[in-house]
Parts: structure tokens; sequence; C-alpha cells
């Protein structure tokens, strides 16, 4: 039987650098460089090398983009130096089919020509990798629905689409059948993170599960992160806890367009007092948000806490009960923070909160006194607007957007995905881009992701949001 299945497709050539050292240093030539050597489940960092058996590779993270080394810290680096000479060189590691994992469910996209043999290929998957594989699942039909969820059929074990996943540094619960997910997008997610720094607001207005969210949380920035689907926020918010970065990450259900409008809503505590400090107007008009209609579920704002403990579904119900209206907004968020505020007698904040462990009760939420007082309608570094069917066409979010006299600093760097079919150019799409901004974009820069097909692969457009987009007041 002929196999159908071309495994050099999920193959993906990641560009590192690597350095040259003397076996009987590579130990401390590592520990020195901790927090800059490769760091991915499954490949380990100190490789051969094919020149010499005395000397060791020690592949350096992505992190490190340059030869020159410049993102590894000076003292570091001359702490190196001092241990030995070496060579910088160039290293391309090639994450091959059997790399890919996906928790313990093995998942397959088996061609017609295969689906006769189905069981019987899911039964030699499941049985030859039994307990590290306990589901095997078959995609079915083409991904047609909003929330980009494929439908899966199992063909062996158990009936558990819930896995954890992990991507660089960082775990990911999600449920298949319910969110999207892709595992083949992790260098991407680590790619477009590495441009963030510390302290930076990022806007994700299709953020999923959080693959971008929380990573740059972890780096510290503030993020808040968009999904129309309730159990990808659901998840996010999981996700958020088990990676500890909560007090980090503010979590949305809405319209994309509708979120990128109230993060730029100006409140009118601001536009009066000009100032964030929580009065009593402020904690009145939180309360009126806490009581208006529950009725679009689309529009809830994700930001009350929920047990871990609890299974998902109780969860989600939890959260359909206990979540604010569709008028929330950012605004509101800071708002709730009021009641916390007072309630808790802890400095103001916003965010996913911990969980209370007591359903119905107040919540604490952690906070760490280094997190800036972001105001986005002031502030934003970058949008990232992963919908690449779509996320084009979203950019008529921007027309208009942004007030001038509330603003601070340069534009946001925006980064929107698209794919390009063999028809399309460059340029096509950012006359598409541009018509849907209405304002032209200086210096796009398209990044290639992956060929999804082999007439389409999909791409990173980045460029700075223009002036065009801001609209002047003269109030
Ligand atoms: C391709 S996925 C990307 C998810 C995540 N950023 C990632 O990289 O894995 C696109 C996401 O957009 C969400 N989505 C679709 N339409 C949306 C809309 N109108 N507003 C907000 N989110 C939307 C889907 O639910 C899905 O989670």
């Amino acid at each position: 039987m002929p196999t159908m299945l071309d495994e050099s497709k999920f193959e993906e050539h990641v560009k590192l650098w690597a350095l040259r050292i003397p076996c009987h240093l590579c130990k401390v030539a590592s520990q020195i460089l901790n927090g800059y050597l490769l760091d991915k489940p499954r490949v380990k960092p100190i490789t051969e090398d094919p020149s010499c058996p005395k000397n060791r590779y020690l592949v350096l993270s992505d992190r490190v983009r340059s030869q020159d080394l410049s993102d590894i810290p000076k003292e570091k680096l001359d702490e190196l130096k001092g241990l030995c000479e070496f060579e910088v060189l160039p290293y391309s590691l090639t994450l091959g089919y059997s790399y890919w994992s996906v928790g313990h469910i093995a998942h397959l996209n088996l061609h017609d020509e295969l689906l006769p043999f189905k069981d019987v290929i899911a039964k030699v998957i499941y049985d030859k990798n039994y307990p590290r594989i306990k589901t095997v699942v078959n995609k079915v039909g083409t991904i047609t629905n909003e929330f980009r969820v494929p439908k899966f059929e199992v063909l062996a074990g158990e009936h558990d689409m819930i896995t954890e996943v992990k991507q660089y540094g960082a775990s990911f619960k999600l449920d298949y059948s319910l969110v999207y997910w892709n595992s083949r997008l992790e260098h991407e997610h680590r790619r477009l993170v590495s441009q963030f720094r510390a302290g930076e607001t990022i806007c994700d207005m299709f953020a999923g599960i959080g693959p971008f969210a929380i990573p740059a949380a972890q780096k510290g920035c503030i993020v808040y992160a968009n999904d129309l689907n309730p159990d990808s926020i659901n998840y996010l918010r999981v996700n958020a806890k088990i990676n500890k970065v909560g007090d980090h990450i503010f979590a949305y259900n809405m319209d994309a367009r509708k979120f990128m409008s109230q993060m730029m809503e100006v409140p009118n505590s601001e536009i009066k007092l000009e100032s964030n400090v929580p009065t009593l107007e402020t904690c009145e008009t939180c309360k009126v948000q806490d009581h208006t209609d529950l009725s679009s579920e689309n529009e809830r704002l994700t930001v009350d806490a929920d047990d871990l403990g609890h299974s998902i579904s109780s969860s989600v119900e939890n959260l359909q009960s206990s979540t604010t209206s569709a008028a929330t907004s950012v605004i509101a968020v800071k708002r709730s923070s009021c009641s916390s505020h007072e309630e808790n007698g802890n400095v103001q904040g916003t965010g996913i909160l911990e969980s209370s462990g007591t359903k119905g009760s107040t919540n604490k939420r952690k906070r760490g006194s280094q997190i800036p007082d972001t105001k986005t309608w002031e502030h934003i570094d970058h949008v990232i607007m992963n919908l690449p069917a779509s996320a084009i066409q979203f950019l008529d979010a921007f027309r208009g957007l942004i007030q001038r006299k509330y603003w601070k600093g340069p534009l946001p760097q925006i980064h929107c995905y698209c794919f390009i079919r063999a028809t399309e150019t460059p340029e096509s799409i950012i006359a598409i881009a541009e018509s849907a901004l209405n304002a032209r974009i200086q210096d796009p820069i398209f990044h290639k992701v992956r060929d999804v097909a082999p007439n389409k692969a999909m791409f990173c457009l980045s460029f700075r949001l223009p002036e065009a987009c801001f609209v002047e007041d003269n109030q």
C-alpha cells in the first residue's frame, strides 16, 4: 500500500547560531549561557561538531539574532571569552515529522485514498505509542467555521480532546474540539514575541488560547487579548494561570473590531479629570456595568476568576454566569478593578484574576507592583492580527480610531497575518490593506511564515499604523 503521507511537509527549518567550544568546557560554557541556549523540548542544545570530535556546538536560542552575539549580556560574553576562544557559526535546525507532538493526541489528516484503512492505521499508531498517545483522531472536512476549529473523528483510544501542549517555555491546555490550535505556528509565535520588550503594551485581536499573549506576558509585556470564541478565551484564562501571568493579561470575548474600538475609548473619568485615580464616579459606573444585560454571549468580559480544579465545561458555565456585560470594555475592566481595590485594599489593578477558590466570592488579584498602569487609548506598542483568511479586512477597524490629543509616542506596529496565493503579490496585498485602512502604508515588511498549500503561503505583514488613523478632536 503506497503511503500518502509526505513527511517533508511537516518540516520546519530554523536558522540559529552556534558556538564551537572545546568538549571539556561545554558544561561551564552552558552554565554561563544559561537562558541563551536553545530551549526546545526534545532537542539538546549541545551537539557534535562534525569537523572535530574534540569540539562541540553549543546551539543558541533564537533570541540571539545576530552573529555578533549582541543579544547576550556583555558580562556573560566577557565571562565566556575569559573561558576560551570560540567561533560563532550559522546553525540550521530542522524540526521534522517526528518532532511535532500534540500532547497525548495523535492528529491525522488522512487523504481520501487512506480512509478505508483509517481504523487499522489508528490502531497501529495507538498500540505502538500507548501510553504516550491516548487518542488518535482524524480531521474531517475543511475548516469553515468562524472560530477556525477543525472537526475531528476519534479513531482509537479515549474520546478525550482535552490536552496540554508545550511551546518553548509555556504550557497550553486546550480542547481540540472547541478551540483553534496549530503547533506548526510555534516558531512564528516565538519570532514575533522576540520583537516585543518588557513593559510594552500588546493588543492581540484574535488571540485564541494565547500562544502570542502568554509568552509576551512572560516577557513582561502587558497584553490585551481578545477572541470571539468564548472557549478560546476560557482556555486563555486557564493558561494565563497555569503559566502564572494572569496579572499581565486582560481577556476579552468580542468581535475584534469592537475590541479595538473599546481599547481606544477614553473613559469619562479621564476626560473630566485627566487622572486614573479611582473615583466614586467610576465605581458607581462599575456597578451599573455589572448589572447590564448578559444576553450577548460574544461580548462578555472574561476577567472573573474560575477554579482550575473545575472541569472545563463547568468553568465555562461559571464564566457565563459570572462575567460582566455587553457594554464592558477596557474602561469597564479598569472600573471593576476599582471595586477590587476597595474590597482588598490592594493596589489598583486589572487583569485576569487569581482564583478565589469559592464560587461567587470576592476575587483577589495578584498584582506585582512593577506592573505599569496602562491606558490603551494613550499608547499601544504592538497589535497582533492572526486570522490570515480575513485579518486584512479588519484593518478598517483602525480608520479614525485613535484620538490624537490623548495619544503618546509612536503609533502601534501592526502585525497582520495573511495568505498570498500564486495569483497575488505583496503589492496587491498592500493595496487591499491600504484600501481597508484608507491610508498609505509606509515601509511594509512581509515575513513568510510557511507554505500552506502548493500555491498559497502564510505571511506576516508588519507596518507602523499610518498617521491618517488619528482622529483630531477640537474640544
Ligand atoms: C487563526 S486563529 C489564531 C489564534 C492564535 N492567535 C494563534 O496564533 O494560534 C484565529 C482566531 O480568531 C478568532 N476569531 C475569528 N473571528 C473573530 C472575530 N471577528 N473577532 C475576534 N476573534 C475572531 C477565532 O476564534 C480564532 O481563535
